[in-house]
């Protein structure tokens, strides 16, 4: 894959082999994903931020830093890595900041032609973690999406910060994605009774916050997927350095989905799914073109793909995913007879696309 963010000329990616085909995959209009990172005082939020600016290779990070009090230490210690920097330095983002301020800020490094790929939004250790998501989802940007919910656990802490803080069952169960940081230091049992406080929200554990930045966000920059087509192999978190945890299920066939099926299957979100990406198509009478899949956490969106494949191809991110039974799901959404759905049963599936 090029260097993400290389600038290099549209066209011009080298890819090994003769057979090369470069085509527009994604839509022309860019997303830009906007995570949140949160977690109680201490958790490992900036750890694991200074973690994905190392190790995010070309991938241009801005980072909101949203820090309680005057003294701005979380802007300080990441400020040395980080591209763009905005930092919301009057008090909780929740309670202090309304959207229109979340808005301004994201408006500053969220362009298309701006300077980052992803955004992460690292809230105050105070912050109501569902408080941050409605900011980020209420925001007006047009370039920008919601990239999910991370909510950091501090493993070695776990049963004190519970006792002191009962809310923390109720945000491991809000989130999209656990980490659970510094098992290194955690009591036996801990991972099991956070994964069962979860139900079904996947649990990754971490040691200083050294998780795979492709489990969080693509790491294909934005300029590339409008010279090329985008692989799975793009698509699949890489595992070497840090600690595993998760695991990625591919899923190919090129018989056309079944709407109402696959509708569903999106939005059961089977347990330990994090993320899905990848295309979709259907073959309904009017609805032949393909699209771009993506969900976060309980978040569905989808992209008109005219030049994708007219094949399904997805990826599965999660953590103690339950392989057969994805693909159960998945074979189980497939449809034989596409030319018989009714295209009224497209709502199903347009209903994700942007409004216009
Ligand atoms: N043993 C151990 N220590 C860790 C781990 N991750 C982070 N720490 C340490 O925990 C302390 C707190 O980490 P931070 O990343 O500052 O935590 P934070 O969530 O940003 O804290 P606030 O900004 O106060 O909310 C630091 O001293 C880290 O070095 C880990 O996995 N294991």
């Amino acid at each position: 894959m090029a260097p993400a963010g290389s600038g290099r000329p549209a066209g011009a990616t080298p890819r090994s082999g003769p057979a090369e085909i470069i085509r527009v995959h994604y839509p022309r209009r860019v997303h830009i994903p906007v995570v949140v990172v949160a977690g109680f005082l201490g958790s490992g939020k900036t750890t694991l931020l200074n973690h994905l600016l190392r190790t995010a290779g070309g991938l241009r990070i801005g980072v909101v830093v949203n820090d309680f009090g005057k003294v701005n230490i979380d802007a300080m210690t990441v400020a040395a890595q980080v591209d763009s920097m905005v930092t919301l330095g009057n008090g909780c983002l929740c309670c202090a900041v309304d959207a229109a301020d979340l808005d301004a800020m994201l408006d500053r490094i969220a362009r298309p032609d701006g300077p980052v790929d992803v955004i992460v939004v690292e809230a105050s250790g105070l912050a109501e973690p569902p408080a941050m998501v409605r900011l980020v989802l209420a925001s007006e940007n047009p370039h920008i999406r919601y990239g999910g919910l991370v909510e950091v656990v501090d493993a070695a802490e776990f049963p004190a910060t519970r006792e002191r803080h009962p809310q923390l069952d109720r945000h491991i169960k809000q989130a999209d994605l656990v980490l659970l940081n510094k098992v290194d230091r955690a009591a036996d049992g801990v991972l099991e009774l956070v994964r069962d406080l979860a139900g079904g929200v996947p649990v990754v554990p971490t040691e200083y916050g050294r998780v795979d930045p492709g489990l969080l966000f693509d790491r294909v920059a934005r300029v590339e997927p409008e010279v090329r087509q985008l692989t799975l192999d793009d698509l699949l978190p890489h595992e070497e350095h840090v600690h595993a945890g998760y695991s990625s299920v591919e899923f190919a066939d090129p018989r056309p989905m079944n709407p109402l099926r696959f509708a569903r299957f999106l939005a059961e979100r089977p347990a330990g799914v994090y993320r899905m990406k990848g295309f979709a198509h259907f073959g309904v009478p009017g609805f032949e073109e393909p699209y771009l899949v993506q969900t976060v956490g309980k978040a569905v969106w989808l992209a008109a793909a005219p030049e994708a494949k007219r094949r399904n191809e997805l990826v599965v991110i999660g953590s103690e995913l339950d392989e057969s039974a994805l693909r159960r799901g998945l074979d189980e959404s497939l449809e034989d007879a596409p030319e018989s759905v009714d295209p009224l049963d497209m709502a199903s599936i347009t209903r994700f696309l942007p409004r216009v």
